[in-house]
Order: C-alpha cells, then structure tokens, then sequence
C-alpha cells in the first residue's frame, strides 16, 4: 500500500502542494482528478522520486521511501508512465523496454511474455524504432515499459491524452486487468472524466494542490465529482 502524508511541494517560492494525504492500495484505482494546473503531475513526480518535497512523507508498505530519489522510487517498486509519454524515439521497442530492467537485479532483466499478451502489437513492432509508433503505440509502450519492472505501485499521468479511441479502449481494458490480479496499485491521474469515472475504486479531487475530496466508489456521486474537477 502507498501512502502520502501531508505532502507539500515548492517550485523556487511558489508552493504548489499543501499537505497532500493519499493512499492507494493493490488491487485498486485511485484516480487523482482536478483541472489544469491543481498540481496532480506534481504530486506523480513527488511520488516517482523526480521531484523533491518540501515536507511530509511517501511510504510503501509501511516502509518510508526516504529522500526523494527516483531510483530509490522504482528500486522499491514504484513505477511512473509520464505525461507525454517519454519513449526514447531512435531506440527500438524491444531497447525500450529493457530501459526498464536499470533498477532490477541482473537475474531479472527479461522482458516477461505477460507483456506482449497484454500488448501484443508491441511483439509485432519490437524491432521498430519507439518514435515511429503511433501516439498510442507508444502510450502502451511507456506502460509496458513500466510493467517490466515488476511494480507494487504504477502511475500513471494522463494515459489518455491525444489517443485514438480503440486504444483508449485498450488502456482502459489492460488497468481493468491489471486490478483484477490484485498486486499493483494504480494511481490514476486523469482528465478524461468518463475513462477515470469508469475505473476507480477510489476518487481523490485537488483543488489549488488542497484534496478537496476524497472518498471510495460508493460515496462518490457522479454529477457533484464532475462539478468538482472540472472548471
Ligand atoms: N517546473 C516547474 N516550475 C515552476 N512551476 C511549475 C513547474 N511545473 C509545474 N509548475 C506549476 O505548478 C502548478 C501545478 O502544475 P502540475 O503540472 O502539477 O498541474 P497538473 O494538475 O498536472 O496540470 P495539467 O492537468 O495541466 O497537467 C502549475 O501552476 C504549473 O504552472
């Protein structure tokens, strides 16, 4: 289970999240929703270890993670699929994917088949290079790409954005997937209200990096969520 307490992160003076209390546990979506700007990247890339916090903390399984390192992050089993994706453009699918073995031990450095059955058009386009994949080609590969190191915590910002229906589809089919075997958390950051409404176990609202909501499933009534995260 992750948990964030009291999280607050500063760009130079500008305090951007006050007090960030979040928990999401295996075998659940926690969708992290709000507009433009409310700091859900932020509050990702606090958790992923590429940003440092100004105060609070990040703990796996009970575990705190310490200072904010990103190889500390993935090395303890938090994965990130960022905004806009980050797939290495002159690099094949298949080297890709093995960017993703940096922080496992030697012994486990192979791409699993459980991969390719959850996306098989990257077994097909393996050798092709990552920026000649379509949009979506490579939003699934920067999920798989995640998946290879065996996360207990995968993350995701905005999967969505700029990607064909069908593969949205795909996406939402492979998360469903992904919570019923029931070992990985997954942190759901969203602005396709409909795709994130659908998954979620959990629903956390920012507003101005404050949680203004944060309830399950059943609390939640959709039209005021709506009302919440959108301008
Ligand atoms: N590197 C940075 N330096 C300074 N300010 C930043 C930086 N990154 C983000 N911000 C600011 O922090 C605030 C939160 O940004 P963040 O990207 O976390 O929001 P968001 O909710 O993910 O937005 P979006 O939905 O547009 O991606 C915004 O006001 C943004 O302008």
């Amino acid at each position: 289970m992750l948990e964030v307490r009291g999280l607050t992160l500063k760009y130079g003076q500008s305090r951007i999240l006050h007090g960030i209390d979040l928990v999401a546990r295996p075998g659940a979506v926690t969708a992290v929703m709000g507009t433009n700007g409310v700091g859900k990247t932020s509050l990702l890339k606090a958790i992923a270890g590429r940003h440092p916090f100004e105060a609070g903390s990040i703990a796996l399984d009970g575990r705190d993670l310490g200072p904010p390192s990103a190889y500390a992050a993935a090395r303890a089993g938090i994965a990130y699929v960022p905004q806009g994706r980050e797939v290495f453009p002159l690099m094949s699918v298949q080297e890709n994917l093995e960017s993703g073995f940096a922080c496992l031990p030697a012994g486990d450095r192979g791409v699993p088949d459980r991969i390719f059955e959850l996306f098989p058009v990257l077994k097909q386009m393996r050798a092709r290079r990552g920026g000649d994949l379509s949009g979506g080609q490579q939003q699934q590969l920067a999920i798989a790409r995640a998946l290879i190191t065996r996360p207990r915590v995968l993350l995701l910002d905005e999967p969505t954005e700029g990607i064909q229906p069908n593969i949205i589809q795909q996406i939402g089919e492979v998360i469903s997937q992904l919570r019923t075997e029931g070992e990985i958390a997954i942190v759901l950051v969203e602005q396709y209200f409909d795709f994130a409404y659908r998954l979620a176990d959990t629903f956390v609202a920012l507003n101005r990096g404050e949680v203004v909501l944060s309830a399950p499933r059943a609390e939640v009534d959709r039209e005021g969520l709506l009302a919440r995260v959108s301008i």
